[in-house]
């Protein structure tokens, strides 16, 4: 049996069931991100997993224990919030050992495991200050140090950098990486960030309107979406995500067959830019994004913005192209991704003849 096991989870707030039998396996050490749209549950399946929101219906399960009914203080489990939710009266030390002096932990015993931490968090200089006395970034570290120093059996973090600059939500993002490498806890992130949810993940559970659309590796989930919500939220830019009857000249060819109704998927990276009348497609630059190490060139597709089918082309080159420049695009069909409504389908490569029909 998994280290924490979700079976059928449910939630319902008043006639909205926001939590729909979620079943999810984690192993023991496992980093574990929730991802997926603002209102999708990934906070409410957290705060089930923690003991904070009530389970409805199904069960979970812990190191072999059901753990359903539990209260949050018997669950073993330490949860880091957006919000740090230290004490503004208390010094950081006496914030991180506040779990330990209330279970009448022996203070030589408190003084080291807060020590330990201290030193792993870069903390160690300022456990005599108080939090306002802190950066928001070192904030979040004494929230985290609170955690770490009642080792607890499964970490849950709701959105921890969000808070923070995009200079020091990077750093931090780095730290927690760090510290997962030599804790080796288990651990249960939500985040919106797809930076995070790609470094921090070993698996990514991407969930939308309260159940879950895939689980997988980060590249799993970027290689391999089950469909095309995930194929096109994970990803910046997205993943372009076409009906085949508006690539006519690519998809529906032997190289690339699609059925009726179906969509043809291209990451940008995979869409090349070729000088006019070159490639399988033709369009017109609509827009040049110079991002530095990267541009995006978004192409209308056809004369003109006739069919209002438009592609992000991303190069690692600079360019001259600009709004108005004819262009051609190369397609290696292999590259492109087939869904159809259900979800995606085999491409010949990935599965020959199922093609048509079998969703994988
Ligand atoms: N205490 C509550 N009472 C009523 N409805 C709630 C409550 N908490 C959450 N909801 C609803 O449940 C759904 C899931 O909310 P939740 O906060 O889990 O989403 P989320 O994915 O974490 O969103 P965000 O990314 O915006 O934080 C939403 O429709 C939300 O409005």
């Amino acid at each position: 049996m998994s280290f924490l096991q979700l079976k059928g989870v449910e939630k319902y707030f008043g006639e909205l069931r926001a939590i729909k039998g979620v079943n999810l396996s984690i192993e023991k050490g496992e980093f574990i991100v929730f991802v997926g749209p603002s209102g999708c549950g990934k906070s409410t399946l957290l705060r089930m997993i923690a003991g904070l929101t009530e389970i409805d219906a199904g069960s979970l399960q812990l190191d072999g224990r059901d753990i359903t009914k539990l209260p949050s203080s018997k669950r073993d489990l330490a949860m880091v919030f957006q919000s740090y939710a230290l004490y503004p009266h208390m010094s950081v030390f006496d914030n991180m050992s506040f779990a330990l002096r209330l279970a009448n932990v022996d203070k030589a015993v408190i003084q080291e495991k807060v020590t330990r931490a201290a030193q792993i968090l870069n903390l160690t200089n300022y456990l005599q200050r108080t939090p306002k006395e802190l950066s928001g970034g070192q904030r979040q570290r004494v929230a985290i140090g609170r955690a770490i120093v009642r080792a607890p059996k499964v970490f849950l973090f709701d959105e921890p950098l969000s808070n923070l600059d995009a200079a020091l939500r990077g750093q931090t993002r780095v730290e927690i990486a760090q510290l997962h490498r030599e804790l080796g806890a288990t651990t249960i992130y939500v985040t919106h960030d797809q930076v995070e949810a790609m470094t921090l993940a070993d698996r990514v559970v991407v969930l939308r309107d309260g159940q879950i659309e895939q689980v997988g590796s980060p590249l799993e989930l970027y290689d391999r979406p089950a469909n095309q919500f995930v194929a096109q939220f994970i990803g910046t830019p997205q993943m372009n995500v076409l009906p085949a009857s508006q690539l006519p000249q690519l998809a529906g060819t032997p190289q690339l067959p699609v059925p009726a109704g179906g969509f043809v998927g291209l990451r940008p990276e995979d869409v090349q830019l070729q000088p006019a009348g070159q490639g399988q497609l033709q369009g017109t630059v609509a827009l040049v994004e110079a991002l530095g190490a990267e541009t995006l060139i978004h192409v209308a597709l056809g004369a003109g913005t006739a069919n209002g089918a438009k592609l992000i082309a991303r190069q690692s080159a600079r360019t001259t192209l600009h709004p108005g420049s004819a262009v051609g695009l190369s397609i290696d069909p292999m590259a492109a991704h087939v869904f159809d409504d259900q979800g995606r389908l085999a491409r010949p490569a990935q599965g020959g003849a199922a093609l048509a029909s079998a969703a994988v």
